[in-house]
């Protein structure tokens, strides 16, 4: 692999087929991807440059609304509901959001925040959006299952996992402000995917300490590994430093999918040996979160400090 661009995998859903030959190589180079830059950049043929516009266009309008309107959509969990003007990063400004692939209700009640009326078109593109995210999510988890010869996990994996949809913008920082977008952090769920505007910005970190900036475009997502999701491959995955560095240009938009585990992450027993040690106590994911809350994203090691061992 060349160090110095992030790992690219080309996904066409109608040729890979469990079990097939090509299904078999593309999950260990993606398995191996992971491993080596705990990320991977996803073209993926079945996403419309229409509706890449379309979701892009509706998140503009959605951020334009007045700070009182934004600040109604609330949650208890952090990342969730509205945030921005944060000191560290005062540039960015997200809204996370409950998905589920099935259930329409959590998006119209936020969509009714804004459009008392309901806007039953961004219901359906944040829908449809988010459910090719989520397909691109669950082939890698399966596929990173199957290569390690896993498979049993990964329907008990899936049923138990609960899903946040955010988006997120990046004011251009101007003349003399910092460009401080994100700070370095990893990402605390068990896998992220996000695809953004054609605004670069999002730079991840290899093994070597090295930065290497995601090149967007409408059929480009990155996929990255969470602190959970490398803690349950007992430390196979690598699950990278990134960060985002705000342009002075334009505004950078970005829409992510972040899966959690309702409940708790255990090492599958295959993946210990003599040679591989247990390296992470079994722990509730709900309750990382909160450990978390404490300390922020600034807690670039928090998994290794809550159940390291
Ligand atoms: O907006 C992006 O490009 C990256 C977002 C991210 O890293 C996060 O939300 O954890
Ligand atoms: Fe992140």
């Amino acid at each position: 692999m060349d160090s110095t661009k992030l790992p690219i995998i080309e996904f066409n859903h109608k040729k890979l087929n469990p079990g097939s030959n090509s299904w078999k190589t593309t999950s260990d180079s993606v398995r191996r991807a992971l491993e080596s830059y705990g990320c991977l950049v996803i073209e993926y043929e079945e996403m419309s440059s229409e509706l890449d516009e379309a979701m892009f266009g509706l998140s503009e309008e959605l951020f334009g609304f007045p700070i009182q309107t934004k600040m109604k959509h609330t949650s208890q969990l952090a990342g969730f509901g509205h945030g921005g003007n944060f000191s560290a990063m005062p540039l960015i400004e997200y809204f996370g959001i409950e998905y589920d692939a099935t259930d329409l209700e959590p998006k119209k009640k936020f969509a009714g925040l804004f459009w008392p009326d309901g806007n039953h078109c961004f219901c359906e593109i944040l829908q449809s959006y988010c459910n090719l995210l989520s397909e691109m999510e669950r082939t890698v988890t399966k596929m990173v299952a199957s290569s390690y010869g896993l498979e049993k996990y990964y329907e008990p994996l899936i049923t138990s996992s609960f899903y946040m949809s955010r988006l997120m913008r990046y004011h251009s920082p101007g003349e003399n402000n910092s460009s401080i977008g994100l700070i370095p952090h990893r990402d605390k769920n068990f896998v992220s995917i996000i695809g953004t505007n054609d605004v670069r910005g999002l730079e991840i970190q290899t093994r070597d300490g090295d930065w290497i900036t995601f090149h967007p475009s409408p059929r480009k997502f990155i996929l990255i590994v969470g602190e959970a999701f490398m803690a349950w491959s007992n430390g196979r995955l690598y699950c990278p430093l990134h960060k985002v560095v705000a342009t002075r240009e334009r505004e950078k938009y970005s829409i992510g999918l972040f899966s959690f585990v309702n409940g708790v992450v255990k090492v599958p027993e295959e993946l210990v040996d003599d040679d591989n040690p247990l390296k992470f106590k079994p722990f509730n994911h709900l309750d990382f979160l909160d450990y978390c809350k404490e300390g922020g994203e600034k807690m670039t090691e928090a998994i290794q400090t809550y159940c390291g061992i």
